[in-house]
């Protein structure tokens, strides 16, 4: 309860930076589900916002909620994405993915002007990697792709829903890598991002602005040395 608590007091924290005429960029996963919750009610209230979504559970909930969105090309540039993460660090580096859509997330994250995460508190560690590495690979060939992530050092789990191999948004496949510690995380995206087959991984450095988070009862707001851009 004070999980969710605090994952929807991060959440309605980070939709008040929202403004009228904004271009959103809505992430997904189950805390942003409560900033889908609230930004549904502001718009019942008369807030006119043009959205972007991450996922077809977003879309979904976008529908859901009456929030209206348009196709990632349509927009040239969004004022804000709002998003969740598995993990971040002091840095503002995160783990992305759990979910399955950090490839989207990732290319709606780099298109906004403030990159917002919402997060409760026991999401926040001192160094990423508990939380196994979501790695997109392309379905071709996905086994020696994973041997190739395997040789960097961690050991690669297919991820599977209902039993059957999990397919994202994109019809790739995800690896889920244990590699321990992170302790470079931008260094070891690089090195993932040179191997053939790896669409996206799930860490995502020198990306996000803010980060709002709570432990059920407060709520906390880092704001990182990158400034928003203009
Ligand atoms: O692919 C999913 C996303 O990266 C989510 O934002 C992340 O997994 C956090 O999700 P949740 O808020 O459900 O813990």
């Amino acid at each position: 309860m004070t999980q969710q608590n605090g994952k929807k007091l991060a959440a309605e924290a980070a939709v008040e930076l929202i403004e009228n005429g904004m271009w959103v960029g809505l992430g997904t996963g189950s805390t942003v589900y409560y900033a889908i919750e609230a930004i549904g009610r502001r718009i019942a209230e008369g807030l006119k916002i043009q959205c972007v979504c991450t996922s077809r559970e977003t879309e979904k909930l976008a529908g859901e909620h009456g929030i209206p969105f348009v196709d990632i090309n349509r927009a040239e540039t969004l004022d804000i994405a709002i998003d969740g993460a598995d993990e971040v660090d002091d840095h503002f580096n995160l783990i992305k993915g759990g979910g399955g859509a950090l490839f989207r997330e990732k290319m709606v994250a780099s298109l906004a002007r403030r990159f917002v995460i919402v997060v409760d508190a026991s999401k926040r560690v001192q160094t990423l990697g508990k939380f196994k590495l979501p790695i997109e690979v392309a379905a071709f060939g996905h086994e020696h792709t994973a041997r190739r992530i395997a040789a960097l050092g961690c050991k690669t789990y297919l991820r599977h829903k209902d039993s059957v191999v999990y397919q994202t948004d994109n019809h790739n496949y995800i690896y889920d890598c244990d590699f321990g510690a992170i302790q470079q995380p931008a260094a070891l995206h690089e090195q993932l991002k040179s191997l053939l087959g790896v669409v996206e991984t799930g860490l995502f450095c020198n990306m996000a602005n803010d980060v709002f988070w709570s432990d059920g009862e407060q709520v906390g707001h880092l704001v990182s040395d990158m400034a928003p851009l203009p």
